[in-house]
């Protein structure tokens, strides 16, 4: 038997079909409920394909995550609008940095005579405002992080839908959002923490004078000096190849000013500080690199206590999960940063690996010792302006040099700030506590 050809066999089908449907009415009638169905689930999709397109090519989406730096200035603004007012699924929160923005409420004052204020921040919800002439819906977002009984804390998110068709208005909005915290961010200095892969801004301190600090030695006006340089020799380093980048070690016993000397620079210099501990848990090497690699631009880098991780080269504990290379070449990668300034603080200088603290990776080891009887005395008339240098030195006379922490006394000049007798009547109960100043005891011993 021989087989038909193609074009045969689909004429002879065409045939067939055409004699059924004229022939057969549950034939038409199965045909027709198949087309009205597919109409009907065709006009039931249509709108949502309309307003897809419609979505589209007529509005834009700017979508931005709780941990980048353009968070804080567009919820800032946000929270500024009349309408961000209206949005009403607020959370209260008593430690709060301005560039959160918020309605603030002051309820009462404290024994000090402090101010008690809460803020109120929008969370969740949507407002719709009129921005330059385009719609623009805003949307916060508070998601729960952790699956389960996990709870990790929230994370935050802004989402601003625009009805417009170019892009221009982003930039315009970028702009006035950073302007608007920018020009209130005036001489204070931003701190920033690890959050995952990036920085969160913890908060915004003013600057401190770094005339407020009290040293004998030329220490602040040693650095200032050394980071001035650093900062106006972009083009020397670029000509000599060599990495634009500038380290210094501050080490001496707690309590003595290195973490309040970062935070003065800084605000000398109009930069911030991100300040990271390397106990932090779960930092591993993948993620101090990106740490280093997505610093905040105009930000010094604290490193905190880099003996509390590794004695030598060995970590300290099981737990840690950084290794000693990774540490390293964080600190030397090309993801590093050009024109990075990192300080890093220990009070424990004999447990560091050499490697770690070389030049290039601090360029400068700086000693910020116990307190003198100059600096006891400069502590002193800090207290008292009023009190004669001679006054001031006969009694930080009493107390040998560098043995008690500047921290240590200013915590007793606070605890009697408004009685100035007792200052002169318990100094000599000064002591440096147990576990800070072995030198305290040699001299008494001896
Ligand atoms: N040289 C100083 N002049 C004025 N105040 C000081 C000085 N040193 C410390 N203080 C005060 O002591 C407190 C603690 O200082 P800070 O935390 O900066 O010390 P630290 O050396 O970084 O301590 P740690 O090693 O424990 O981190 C601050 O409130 C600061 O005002």
């Amino acid at each position: 038997m021989t087989l038909p050809d193609l074009p045969t066999l689909w004429t002879e089908l065409h045939g067939l079909i055409r004699h059924t449907l004229a022939t057969n009415d549950l034939a038409q009638g199965g045909l027709l409920i198949a087309a009205l169905s597919a109409a009907a689930m065709y006009a039931r999709t249509l709108p949502g394909m309309l307003w897809s397109r419609l979505k589209h090519h007529m509005t834009l989406t700017l979508d931005v995550q709780g941990d980048d730096a353009a968070f804080p200035w567009l919820a800032a603004w946000l929270a500024a609008q009349p309408v961000g007012r209206k949005l009403s699924h607020l959370g209260v929160v008593t430690r709060f940095n301005e560039q959160m923005g918020g309605q603030n409420l002051t309820l009462g004052t404290d024994r000090d005579g402090d101010e008690i204020n809460v803020r109120l921040v929008p969370l969740s919800g949507q407002v719709l405002l009129r921005y330059r002439g385009h719609w623009l819906l805003a949307r916060p977002e508070r998601q729960r992080r952790g699956q389960g009984e996990q709870h990790l804390g929230y994370s935050h998110s802004l989402t601003f839908r625009m009805l417009a068709s170019s892009r221009g208005i982003v930039p315009t909005l970028l702009q006035e959002a950073y302007t608007f915290t920018a020009g209130r961010a005036d001489g204070k200095v931003e701190i920033y923490v690890p959050q995952y892969e990036g920085w969160r801004l913890v908060e915004r301190r003013p600057a401190r004078a770094l005339s407020s600090l009290i040293y004998d030695t030329d220490l602040v006006s040693g650095l200032h000096t050394d980071l001035q340089a650093f900062f106006a020799d972009h083009d020397w380093y670029a000509g000599m190849g060599i990495p634009y980048r500038r380290g210094y070690l501050l080490h001496g016993p707690p309590g003595n000013g290195k973490s309040s000397l970062v935070a003065a620079l800084a605000g000398a210099f109009g930069l911030n500080v991100c300040v990271l501990n390397l106990a932090t848990p779960d930092l591993n090497d993948d993620r101090l690199t990106s740490l280093l690699a997505n610093l905040p631009r105009r930000a010094l880098l604290l490193l905190e206590d880099i003996d509390a991780v590794f004695l030598g080269r060995e970590p300290r504990a099981p737990t840690v999960k950084l290794s000693f290379n990774g540490l390293l070449n964080a600190l030397d990668g090309v993801a590093a940063g050009e024109g990075r300034v990192t300080f890093m603080t220990t009070n424990d200088l004999a447990g560091l690996d050499p490697a770690l603290i070389r030049p290039g990776r601090a360029d400068r080891h700086l000693p910020v010792a116990n307190a003198t009887q100059a600096q006891l005395a400069g502590m002193l008339r800090r207290f008292w302006p009023g009190w004669s240098v001679e006054d001031a030195g006969q009694l930080a006379a009493q107390i040998p040099d560098g043995v008690l922490s500047m921290a240590q006394v200013q915590e007793f000049l606070l605890e009697r700030r408004a009685d100035e007798p007792a200052v002169r009547r318990d100094w000599q109960s000064l002591r440096p506590r147990a576990t800070g100043c072995p030198t305290w005891i040699n001299l008494r011993a001896g």
